[in-house]
Parts: C-alpha cells; structure tokens; sequence
C-alpha cells in the first residue's frame, strides 16, 4: 500500500477501511536509512457499532490470515545435518532451499490410499486445539515402507509441499552420539517433517535384539563407514522428546525398505502413528504417471498394460524411466516400449519361480 492509500475490506457484513499512515519522527541523529524516521501504521476506520465485533473478532482474524499468509509466502528450507566432524560453526543443520515439484497429484498409488493419507496430514494441522485438550503434544509419525522406488522420497515431497513444511533430512550414520542427536533435536523449528531414511540401513535398529544371528544378516544392511555411536534408546529418546519438548507441530518419518527388521519398540502405534506401504505399479498408479509424462488419460493399449501389471512387478521409479518420451518417438512407441519390458518382466519372473521349485523339490529329494 502506498502513503494514504485507502484499501477497503469486509468482515461478518462490516465495511472496515484501512490507510497506511507514515509518521515522520525528528531525530537528533542522523540515520543512512529513512525508515528508521518513520513510524508506519495503519488507520482503521468502522462505524461506532461495530466496535466490539471489530475489536474482538476482526483483529484476530487479521492476525490470524496474517500468519497464514506468511507461512504460505515463505521459502522453505530442507536442512541436513552437518558432517564435518571438526566443524568450527555452531551450526547443527546446513539447509538449502527446498523446491521439489512433487505433489500428491503426481504421486503414483491406490487413489483411496492417497486420500486417507491427505485427510489425515491436512486434520493433524488443524488439531492444535484438540492436542491441547487431550494433553498430547501436537506431534504425528509416519512409517513408510516399500521397496527401493515405489516413491518414498517423493511421498515426503509430497508431504512437505501440501502442508508448507521444512524438511530436516537426518543422516544417522553421520551423528556421532545421542547428545549429538538431541542437540539435532532441539534445533529443529515448528512446522517442519523431521526424516530418517532408510532407517534400517542406518544403525542396528532391528527386531529380535536377542537374536545374533538375526542381527549379523541386519548388519550386511549397515554401511560399513559409519561412526555412530548413536543407540536404540538413544533413538527413542529422541522421538519421545521430540514430541514432549518441542512446541509447535512436527512430523517425523522414517523410510525402510525391510519393515520386518525394525524393532517393534520403535514403530509402535504412538511413536508411529500411520504405517504406509508403498508398493509396485498397478494400473491405477499406472494411469497417474501415464498422465504425469505423456498427458493421456487412455489409450488402447491401457488395457494389455493393466493386465501385464497384474502379472509383474515394476516399481513406479521405473515405470517413469519407460514413460519419459524420447524425441524420436510417440505416445504409441512409448507404450509398445513399457509392453515389451512388462512382457520381458513377467517372462522372467515365470524362470524364476520355475528355477525355485526346481531347486525346492531337489531339496527335499535330499532331505529325503
Ligand atoms: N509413487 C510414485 N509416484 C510418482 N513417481 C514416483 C513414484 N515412485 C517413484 N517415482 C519416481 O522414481 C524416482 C525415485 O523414487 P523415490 O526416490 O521416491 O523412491 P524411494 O522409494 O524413496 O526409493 P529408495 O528406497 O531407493 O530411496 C522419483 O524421483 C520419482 O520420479
């Protein structure tokens, strides 16, 4: 608004005009910027009866849209904590701008899955009060689970982008210790999805504690560079902190491909609150990303394709691959391309599991 603009707006029936006034203030000292001799505010003005409403109902409501609209204009940031281990800066997180253009619109999976999903991120943000009520701090965690590409990462995207959030990508390889993750903690700001990838990679975090065994085939899993000192408890400690001593909302995910190899302590409903699985390509995913690349909604041969997914799997990752046109060809040659690699799949998923029971029978005959 320019000086002495006048802006009207309405509010429950009342007509509320705005003007923003510039007061010029004297100043004995002398300032490179103008602006610290100005006092800039705005002048409502309303008829006498609707004082109260204005006063009690209209400002909170302004400063209500206000936060909202700040929180929608922002720059959101994706943060990952700092690897250098001798790091002069204080800093626990490095952060870049975060601008990934997936949306729940181009995630490819059941379309009931992802409405469920949609319903329950959009009803935890509005649950401030309801949290408050119960006495739970306003706090929820996902586990999702698939294979390597069936869309993780591209679902906390996803999430991230609907609600306006910031990512915190924590690297657990790269913490040396539970302090040092409790200081990651503490340094994380509202509104934001703290993420643990690959959870199952990054420590022996697995069930059956007790069982050695089990756990030397977990730890092929566990990069072998990594110095982390960080412990189960050390973990739960700060999932369970990060929900009692934090203010504001929060989000944590945490991605495996091997659920089963996850101790139940630490994805039990509570700290988890929605397991999600992502699975293979059908063909409802299928026509998502059908329209995502080639902009189609049908086409003759979505019949053969939808069939042929029953029959294989492909993950969405790689479905995208096939889809992406080349510049020699059409939507047709692109779709004859997918047919043949679906055929080729399901050709070799057949030797396969011919090979298996082959193997299986000879087996037994020596157990025989
Ligand atoms: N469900 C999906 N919908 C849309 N695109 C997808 C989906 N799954 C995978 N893709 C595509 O495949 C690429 C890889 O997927 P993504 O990294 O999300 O998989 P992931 O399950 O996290 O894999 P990993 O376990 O290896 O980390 C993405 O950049 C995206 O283009």
């Amino acid at each position: 608004m320019d000086k002495n603009e006048e802006v009207l707006d309405r509010f429950n029936g009342i007509t509320i005009s705005w003007v923003l006034m510039i007061i010029q203030q004297s100043s004995r000292t002398i300032s490179l910027y103008s602006s610290d001799l100005e006092r800039r505010c705005y002048k409502l003005t309303f008829h006498e009866r609707d004082r109260e409403n204005i006063t009690k109902e209209y400002l909170k409501h302004v400063l209500k849209e206000g936060k909202e609209i700040k929180v929608r204009n922002r720059q959101r940031m994706l943060y990952t904590n700092n690897q250098k281990e001798n790091s002069m800066h204080d800093k626990v997180w490095s952060r870049v701008v975060f601008e990934h253009p997936a949306t729940f619109e181009t995630l490819a999976m059941d379309t009931k899955k992802k409405e469920e999903i949609i319903n329950d991120l959009v009803s935890f943000t509005k649950r401030k009060e309801y949290y408050l009520k119960i006495g739970k701090a306003w706090k929820r965690g996902y586990l999702l689970c698939g294979p390597a590409g069936t869309g993780k990462s591209t679902m906390i995207a996803a999430m991230a982008n609907l609600l306006n959030y910031d990512v915190y990508d924590v690297e657990l390889t790269s913490v040396r210790d539970n302090t040092e993750l409790r200081k990651l903690l503490i340094n994380t700001s509202s509104k934001s999805i703290v993420v643990i990838e690959d959870i199952d990679c990054s420590l022996n975090l697995t069930g059956h504690r007790n069982k050695e065994k089990e756990n030397d085939q977990i730890l092929k899993y566990a990069k072998e560079d990594s110095k982390t000192k960080v412990t189960l408890s050390g973990l739960l400690n700060f999932i369970d902190g990060l929900w009692s001593s934090c203010v504001g909302e929060r989000i944590i995910v945490f991605t495996t491909n091997h659920v089963d190899k996850l101790d139940p302590a630490l994805i039990r409903r509570g700290r988890m609150d929605m397991h999600i699985e992502l699975s293979y390509c059908k063909f409802e995913a299928f026509k998502v990303l059908a329209k995502n690349f080639l902009d189609i909604d049908s086409h003759d041969f979505f019949g053969t394709i939808d069939k042929l997914m029953e029959e294989t799997n492909i993950t969405p990752a790689d479905v995208s691959e096939y889809l992406m046109l080349k510049t020699t060809e059409n939507v047709t040659s692109c779709l004859e391309r997918l047919i043949q690699v679906l055929e080729t799949a399901k050709e070799d998923a057949m030797l396969q599991s011919q090979k298996e029971a082959e193997e299986k029978k000879t087996l037994t005959k020596e157990q025989i």
